[in-house]
C-alpha cells in the first residue's frame, strides 16, 4: 500500500489573509493581504497613516487583528518571535538609558536562541567604537544603529524595519543598506517600511504601496513606476506677443495630469506623452529642448495615491 503525503504548504515567511484592524472609527488596516517569501527585500510605502506601522505591529504580534489571520512561517507571530525567527527594529520603544552599548548589545544576544558573538553585532552595526558608551550620551542616528544592532543580534530569517534610516547621515545610511544586503543575501527576508522612495528604488526587489490600509500596488519599482503610468515632458516655449507663456493653452492638452510652468520651462505629467506631444505641435506651439522620461519612483508614487484619492473622492 502506498502512503500520499500532503504536498507542503507553499513557504511563506509573512502571510496577511484580509486582515482588519480598527482604532475606534478610524479603519487602520482594511483588509490587508499579503505573501512575503524567503530572500525577498521588501519596501513598505504610503503616505502618512496609511497602515504601514499598524500592519507591522499585526505582523510582529504586538496587536491582534479585528478578522483576518496573520501568520509568520506558518505560526503565530508569536510563536514565530519565541523560536527567535524574527528581528524587529522599530521606530517607537525607547532603550534602556542606564547601561552601555555593549552590555545592552549583550543582553539581546544572550535572550536570541541562536546568538552572535558581540563583537560580530557590534561590527556590523558600525558601533564598536562607542561600545563603551552608555546609551543616553547617543545621537539619535547612533541610537538607531543600536537598534538595529539589537534587531540583528541572532541569526533572524526575517527581518523587520520600520522607517530605519531616520536620524541617520548619508554615510550611516549607506553602510546600514550594505548590511542589510549582506543579510538579504544570505537568504532572510527584509521587510522594512519607509519615507525615503529612493531606498525603496535602489534596495528593494519588491515594492508594497499600503493606502488607507489596503495594498494599492505590489510589484517591482520598475512594475510601480508602470503602474502609474504617466510619463514627464518638459520643454521651453518662446514666449508670446504678450512676453509669457498662455498657461491657458497648455491646459487644453490632452492626457495631462499636472502642468507646471516656470519663465518659459513648462513641466507636464502625462498619461500618453506622444499623443500630449502631437497636440502641441497642432495647437501651433513649437517646444525647444523637448524631453521626455519615465516617473521616478516618488512621482509614481504620488501620482498613484492621487488617482486612488481621486476614484475614491
Ligand atoms: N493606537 C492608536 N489609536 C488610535 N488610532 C491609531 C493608533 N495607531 C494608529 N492609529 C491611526 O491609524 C491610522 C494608521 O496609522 P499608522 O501609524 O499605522 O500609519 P503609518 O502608515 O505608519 O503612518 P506614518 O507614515 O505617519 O508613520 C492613522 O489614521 C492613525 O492615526
Amino acid at each position: 500500500m502506498t502512503t500520499t503525503t500532503a504536498p507542503p504548504t507553499t513557504t511563506s515567511v509573512v502571510r496577511f489573509e484580509d486582515v482588519h484592524k480598527s482604532y475606534g472609527a478610524v479603519h487602520a488596516v482594511a483588509g490587508l493581504s499579503l505573501t512575503l517569501h524567503p530572500g525577498e527585500t521588501v519596501a513598505l510605502l504610503g503616505p502618512n497613516g496609511a497602515g504601514k506601522s499598524s500592519a507591522l505591529d499585526l505582523l510582529l504580534g504586538l496587536r491582534n487583528a479585528d478578522s483576518g489571520t496573520v501568520t509568520l512561517f506558518g505560526t503565530s507571530p508569536q510563536e514565530a518571535i519565541a523560536a527567535g525567527r524574527v528581528g524587529a527594529m522599530l521606530q517607537s520603544g525607547g532603550l534602556m538609558e542606564e547601561v552601555r552599548v555593549r552590555e545592552l548589545v549583550k543582553l539581546a544576544r544572550d535572550l536570541h536562541p541562536r546568538p552572535y558573538p558581540v563583537s560580530e553585532v557590534l561590527a556590523r552595526a558600525g558601533i564598536t567604537q562607542i561600545a563603551d558608551r552608555m546609551i543616553n550620551k547617543l545621537s539619535g542616528g547612533q541610537e538607531q544603529r543600536v537598534r538595529f544592532a539589537l534587531a540583528t543580534a541572532g541569526a533572524n530569517d526575517l527581518i523587520v524595519l520600520d522607517e530605519p534610516t531616520t536620524g541617520m547621515d548619508v554615510t550611516a545610511r549607506q553602510a546600514f543598506w550594505a548590511t542589510m544586503k549582506e543579510q538579504a543575501d544570505q537568504g532572510r527576508t527584509v521587510l522594512f517600511a519607509t519615507h525615503y522612495l529612493e531606498e525603496a528604488d535602489a534596495i528593494a526587489d519588491r515594492v508594497l504601496v499600503l493606502y488607507k490600509g489596503r495594498l494599492l500596488a505590489d510589484g517591482t519599482a520598475a512594475e510601480i513606476k508602470a503602474k502609474a503610468g504617466a510619463r514627464r515632458i518638459s520643454f521651453d516655449l518662446d514666449p508670446g506677443e504678450h512676453g509669457a507663456i498662455d498657461e491657458n493653452d497648455l491646459r487644453e492638452l490632452p492626457f495631462l495630469s499636472s502642468l507646471s510652468v516656470s519663465g518659459t520651462t513648462v513641466r507636464i505629467q502625462s498619461h500618453d506623452a506622444d499623443a500630449t506631444v502631437h497636440a502641441l505641435y497642432r495647437a501651433g506651439l513649437y517646444p525647444n529642448n523637448l524631453e521626455v522620461a519615465g516617473l521616478g519612483l516618488e512621482q509614481a508614487f504620488v501620482a498613484l495615491t492621487e488617482a486612488e484619492e481621486a476614484r475614491t473622492a
